[in-house]
């Protein structure tokens, strides 16, 4: 029997993928993503502010014992390593990564999780303040990254995109675009991963003004973090890994058009 983590090619396709300033090719692979087993229900959750408006989490938003099962899941992927000089407008990146389209992956990372209640429970006007519209649910460009010793995520901006929304329960695509990212990370230093914090760079409010001290959003087992992105995003980057693997699943928030 083939590896549960084997991908089935089903097509390929070119399109432009929603990575940050990356224009990629992108395959569709069906994959036997693990069952969400046990997860805590949105009502012992919380978005919490790293910088309010700018940069939330979600603290336990997977579980320990989940997190390391798609640890291992994942590893059995064909990553392959990002190439260290970048193109002319992208960031300098070193990682290993997986991309892939999957709605189905992002239904399920949106409905059976506690992020569909976490995200629309901010009330109806607040979610056009907040999230810059009518919220459909999550990309289906679903991005896996692995940082290895010495790997990084050089500072950058992620764009908006405007993508195609499949909503499970309607035929016709929904015109979407992309809001916030969302950043799931697996590893931590509990897991034996030393660096590889996301760090904010936010801009000074007046050019005399001294620069803000940076953000910083340590690694913790099963954290979610979103952060606006597009013309609101906050100068970022993904510090070098100093020890261990640092795992993290991306994908955005997406609103109607
Ligand atoms: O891995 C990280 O900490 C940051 C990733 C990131 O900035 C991105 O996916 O655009
Ligand atoms: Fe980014």
């Amino acid at each position: 029997m083939a590896p549960k983590s084997k991908p089935q090619k089903k097509t390929t396709k070119s399109t432009v993928a929603s990575g940050s300033n990356a224009i990629e090719k992108q395959q569709q692979f069906s994959l036997q993503w693990p069952s969400f087993s046990t997860l805590m229900p949105a009502s012992d959750l919380e978005l919490a502010p790293l910088l309010p408006d700018q940069i939330l989490t979600i603290s336990n938003f997977w579980t320990f014992n989940l997190c390391k099962e798609y640890v291992k899941f994942l590893a059995g992927l064909p990553l392959t390593t990002t190439p260290g000089k970048p193109k002319r407008g992208e960031a300098a990146r070193v990682n290993d990564r997986f991309q892939l389209d999957d709605p189905d992956f992002a239904e399920r990372l949106w409905s059976g999780t506690a992020l569909k209640e976490l995200i629309l429970g901010v009330g109806a006007d607040e979610q056009q303040r907040l999230w810059g519209g009518k919220v459909l649910g999550l990309n289906s460009n679903i991005r896996i990254y692995r940082y290895s010793q010495g790997q990084f995520f050089d500072q950058h901006y992620d764009d908006a995109n405007n993508v195609t929304f499949l909503a499970s329960n309607s035929q016709s695509p929904i015109p979407a675009r992309t809001t916030w990212t969302l950043l799931l990370y697996l590893t931590s230093p509990k897991t034996g991963c030393k660096g590889g914090e996301t760090v904010f760079y936010p801009d000074p409010t007046s050019r005399r003004e001294a620069a803000p001290p940076p953000i910083v959003a340590d690694l913790e087992v099963g954290m979610a973090l979103l952060h606006r992105h597009g013309n609101d995003c906050l100068l970022h980057e993904g510090r070098e890994v100093t020890q261990g693997e640092k795992w993290v699943i991306r994908s955005d928030l997406c609103v109607k058009r």
